[in-house]
C-alpha cells in the first residue's frame, strides 16, 4: 500500500522551544489512522502543520507525492480537514451552506453536491435549516462539505466531540466506509481512546512532541501484559506469597495479576498445592486505553 502522507524528520520550533521533534510516519492509502496523545503532546500543532495553517521549521511533509514546502497548492488540494468545529450558516439549510461553499472553489458540479449528501445520508433533511440539525448531523454535514472536491487524505480533528453514542457511531461508519470503498485515508485525533480503538487501522502515540510508537490496534492490545483474574475460595497465608512473589492484587473473591499465558497453569498448580479452592480463572481484556497509559507513563 502506498503512503498518502508522510512526515519527514518534522520538527517545530516555537518561540526558543522545540514543540515538535523529528517527527516521522506515514499514513497508507485507505487507512483510518489514529493519532493519539495526552494534552500538549502535539497532535493539534502536527495537525495544523499538515493542513498547511502553521509552517515547519525542519523536515518535510509529503502529501500525494507532493511536498507542502515545494508544492503548497497542490499538496494541500489532496486534503480535506475539520480542525476546529466545522462552521455553518445556522439559517441557512444544508443544501445551502454546501452550495455556498461550492461557489467559492471552482469545479463543484451539483451533481458532486447531490453524491456527498447521499454518501454521508443527508438526503432527507439536506432541505431544513442547519439550526434545526443535531450535532451528529452537523459534523456530518461538515464532512459532506469536507468531501466535495474529492481529497484524498481527510484529517478530522476530535469528530466525534460532543456526540452521543448514536452520533459517534454514525462518523465511524461513514469514516470506515469512505476507506473501505472510496480507498480514502483518514487522520483523526481524539481523546477517547476506546473510540479510537473502534475506529483506527492504526494508531500513533505521541508525547512531548515525539513519536513513542506506531502500531495496529491488535499489536497495541497484544503487547499490553495480559491480565487474569482468579476466582477462589480463601486465600489464608497464601495471600502473602502471591503478592510478594506475583504482585498480585487482592479482590473480594480472589485476586488479580499480570501474567503470560503459560503462567497461568504454574499458579493453578501453585494453588491447588496449597489446597485453596478454584472457581474459575478469567482472563481480562487489555484496551488501548491501558496500553496508552502503560506506554505514556514509562
Ligand atoms: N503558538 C504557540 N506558542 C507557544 N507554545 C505553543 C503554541 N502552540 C502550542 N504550544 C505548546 O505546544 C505544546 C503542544 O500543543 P498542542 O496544542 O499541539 O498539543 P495537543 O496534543 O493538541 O494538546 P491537547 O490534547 O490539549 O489539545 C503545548 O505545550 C503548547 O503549550
Amino acid at each position: 500500500m502506498s503512503a498518502v502522507l508522510t512526515l519527514d524528520h518534522v520538527k517545530k520550533v516555537i518561540g526558543g522551544k522545540t514543540i515538535i521533534n523529528g517527527l516521522s510516519f506515514s499514513v497508507r492509502e485507505g487507512e483510518v489512522f489514529g493519532f493519539l496523545g495526552p494534552n500538549g503532546a502535539g497532535k493539534t500543532t502536527t495537525i495544523r502543520m499538515i493542513v498547511g495553517l502553521m509552517d515547519i521549521s525542519e523536515g518535510d511533509i509529503v502529501i500525494c507525492g507532493k511536498s507542502i514546502k515545494n508544492d503548497f497548492t497542490g499538496a494541500i488540494k489532496e486534503i480535506g480537514a475539520i480542525v476546529e468545529n466545522p462552521e455553518m450558516y445556522k439559517f441557512l439549510t444544508g443544501y445551502q451552506n454546501l452550495l455556498q461553499y461550492a461557489r467559492m472553489h471552482d469545479g463543484i458540479t451539483k451533481e458532486k453536491i447531490r453524491e456527498v449528501i447521499e454518501l454521508v445520508g443527508l438526503t432527507d433533511r439536506i432541505h431544513d435549516k442547519v439550526k434545526k440539525y443535531s450535532l451528529g448531523m452537523r459534523q456530518r454535514l461538515g464532512l459532506a462539505q469536507c468531501l466535495l472536491h474529492d481529497p484524498k487524505l481527510l484529517i478530522l480533528d476530535e469528530p466525534t466531540n460532543g456526540l452521543d453514542p448514536a452520533g459517534i457511531r454514525e462518523i465511524r461508519d461513514h469514516l470506515r466506509m469512505l476507506t473501505r470503498e472510496r480507498g480514502m485515508s483518514v487522520i483523526v485525533s481524539s481523546h477517547l481512546l476506546s473510540e479510537m480503538e473502534l475506529m483506527c487501522d492504526r494508531i500513533a502515540i505521541i508525547q512531548n512532541g515525539e513519536l513513542i510508537d506506531v502500531q495496529t490496534i491488535n499489536e497495541f492490545t497484544e503487547q499490553a501484559t495480559a491480565a487474569f483474574a482468579f476466582e477462589t475460595g480463601s486465600l489464608g497465608d497464601a495471600a502473602t506469597w502471591l503478592k510478594s512473589d506475583w504482585n498480585a492484587l487482592m479482590m473480594e473473591e480472589g485476586f488479580s495479576v499480570e501474567i503470560t499465558r503459560e503462567q497461568v497453569p504454574v499458579l493453578i498448580k501453585k494453588l491447588t498445592a496449597e489446597g485453596i479452592d478454584l472457581y474459575g480463572v478469567k482472563a481480562v481484556a487489555k484496551t488501548l486505553e491501558d496500553r496508552f497509559l502503560e506506554v505514556t507513563t514509562k
